[in-house]
């Protein structure tokens, strides 16, 4: 029984699943928080990481290794592997400007648009590595300077779990190269003028592998010292090298290619043509499994590519899992009342309407809104409906990316929702209200590294597909569609 593992470095926290490579079964899972913030040091993703590992039983016992993680976080490396700066995560906004410069810089307007979603699959926002690089060479030369690679968060714990052996020895995969904005999903190939454009020189990005291909061997020295707590900060270069022995599968264990966590989650669950998966975490995204790249001038689905060989068109908003963080907050309230206060509001909460753009939004591109509340009055001046208008507007974002999606030939025969939001009781029922169809919810599960770990065993066990494993009973949640929830949420948002 050959055990794989698989990791998800999202944004929230780390997460670490060991499973059999054949069947699937769970062996064991550990998991360990990150620091808040749009801008975090690279080691505090390590110190978790190595922390749920630990939680997790370590990897000794394992054949291989894959590592799923939030996508487009800038890591910075200068020449000799050291972290340049923090890194800039997807949801740091700071490189607004950047991204409409880099349209304005390609013709402007439809134009500029259409140059990128040709050339990279999507238009930059500031969620885009190419515009965080950008912002590095116009506000912090010194810093820019110094960089000799840049790579994504899945990319660096890769390496640092191969012991951190230059920088030639980076990889990435598609799925994750494809948010860079300087990668072509159609043409799978880097556009390096692209990357010269946004930096302003060249510099080394990690090599590109498929699916299955191996990205090195687990370094067994640098999990062996427990670290003492997540987001401890930096503990230098390659991390404490206690040379502990790491058992029987010591320099034995395969590190797969990983991925980004949205094409994680679609291998997790298995998603196939007629799938559309609504994550909701921290970010909300929408997205399917397709056979070719999508080139949405329109901005609004980016052409991403999959873990499986295949394209993953995708939408995401800032705004999901934390706008219920956010109103449990306000209300003073724990996260299964907030659902229990909504449940009980009618459908579209008497007019209130909660534009959740509590981080600015990407999906639209308004970088620099805010939150609004509209339809406040005497009867809606509640917790029950302030709860209510938080989930319907959280959901009416995910509502819009799924149009759009749609808009660009994605099929929805099923729409499979996951995400720590997917555990709220109201989020599974009121879905269908607004999504104006029925949806399936897997056991609750954590999806992204599940996915991680499956091409962890396709990397372990070989062939042209990896292992089937079953998620388990799926639940369908079906209910009435409520259209005016969208067209007052339609309305409010402008
Ligand atoms: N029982 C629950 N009800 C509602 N939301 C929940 C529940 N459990 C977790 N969450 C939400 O899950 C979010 C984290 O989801 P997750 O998918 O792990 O995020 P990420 O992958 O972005 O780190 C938290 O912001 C929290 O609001
Ligand atoms: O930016 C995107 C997708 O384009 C986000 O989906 C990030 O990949 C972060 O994911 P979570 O940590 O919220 O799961």
């Amino acid at each position: 029984m050959p055990l794989v593992a698989g990791v998800d470095s999202s944004t929230q926290s780390c997460k670490v699943v060991v499973r059999d490579a054949e069947t699937g079964a769970l062996v064991r899972q550990g998991r360990a928080p990150h620091p808040p913030g749009t801008e975090v040091d690279p080691y505090a993703w390590w110190n978790a990481l190595r922390a749920a590992v630990a939680e997790a039983g370590g990897l000794a016992d394992v054949a291989a290794v894959s590592v799923g993680g939030q996508q487009h976080g800038m890591v910075c490396l200068d020449e000799a592997g050291e972290v340049v700066r923090p890194a800039l995560l997807w949801n740091d906004t700071r490189s607004a400007d950047a991204a409409r410069d880099l349209v304005e810089e390609a013709g402007g307007g439809e134009i500029g648009r259409r140059f990128w979603a040709d050339a990279t699959g999507a238009v930059p926002v500031a969620s885009f590595t190419a515009t965080k690089l950008r912002w590095l060479a116009r506000h912090e030369p010194a810093n820019a300077d110094r960089v000799a690679a840049v790579c994504l968060p899945h990319d660096w714990l890769t390496w640092k779990l191969a012991g951190a052996p230059g920088l030639a020895a980076l990889r990435t995969d598609r799925g994750d190269a494809s948010g860079t904005g300087y990668w072509s999903p159609h043409t799978g190939e880097y556009r390096f003028d692209l990357l010269e454009r946004a930096f302003g020189r060249r510099i080394r990005v990690p090599v590109v592998l498929g699916p299955a291909e191996v990205a090195g061997r687990l370094d067994p020295a640098v999990l062996g010292d427990v670290p003492p707590g997540p987001g401890s900060g930096a503990v230098g270069p390659s991390g404490p090298s206690a040379g502990a022995a790491d058992g029987p599968g010591a320099g034995g264990v395969l590190l797969g290619p990983g991925t980004g966590d949205n094409a994680a989650a679609a291998l997790g669950v298995g998603a196939g043509p007629g799938d559309v998966v609504v994550s909701i975490g921290t970010s909300g995204t929408v997205f399917a499994v397709a056979d070719t790249p999508a080139a949405d001038a329109t901005g609004a689905v980016a052409g991403f590519a999959d873990a499986g060989g295949r394209f993953l068109p995708l939408v995401a908003t800032l705004n999901a899992a934390r706008v219920l963080d956010a109103a449990a907050t306000l209300l003073g309230v724990d996260l299964d009342t907030l659902g229990e206060l909504a449940l009980s509001a009618p459908p579209g909460a008497d007019g209130l309407v909660l534009v959740p753009y509590l981080e600015g939004e990407r999906t639209p591109n308004r970088p620099d809104a805010t939150g609004t509340l509209h339809g406040l009055t005497l009867a809606t001046s509640n917790p029950a409906h302030l709860a209510r208008a938080a989930v319907e507007g959280l959901l009416c974002g995910l509502a819009d990316g799924l149009d759009a999606l749609l808009a660009q030939g994605a099929r929805a025969d099923r729409i499979i929702l996951v995400g720590g939001g997917a555990r709220s009781a109201a989020v599974r029922r009121i879905a269908p209200q607004v999504f104006g169809r029925p949806v399936v919810v897997p056991p609750p599960g954590e999806y992204v590294a599940d996915g991680a770990a499956r091409q962890a065993a396709w990397v372990a066990l070989g062939g042209d597909t990896p292992p089937d494993w079953s998620i388990g009973d799926t639940e369908e949640y079906t209910a009435t569609p409520v259209p005016t929830i969208r067209e007052r949420y339609a309305h409010a948002r402008g």
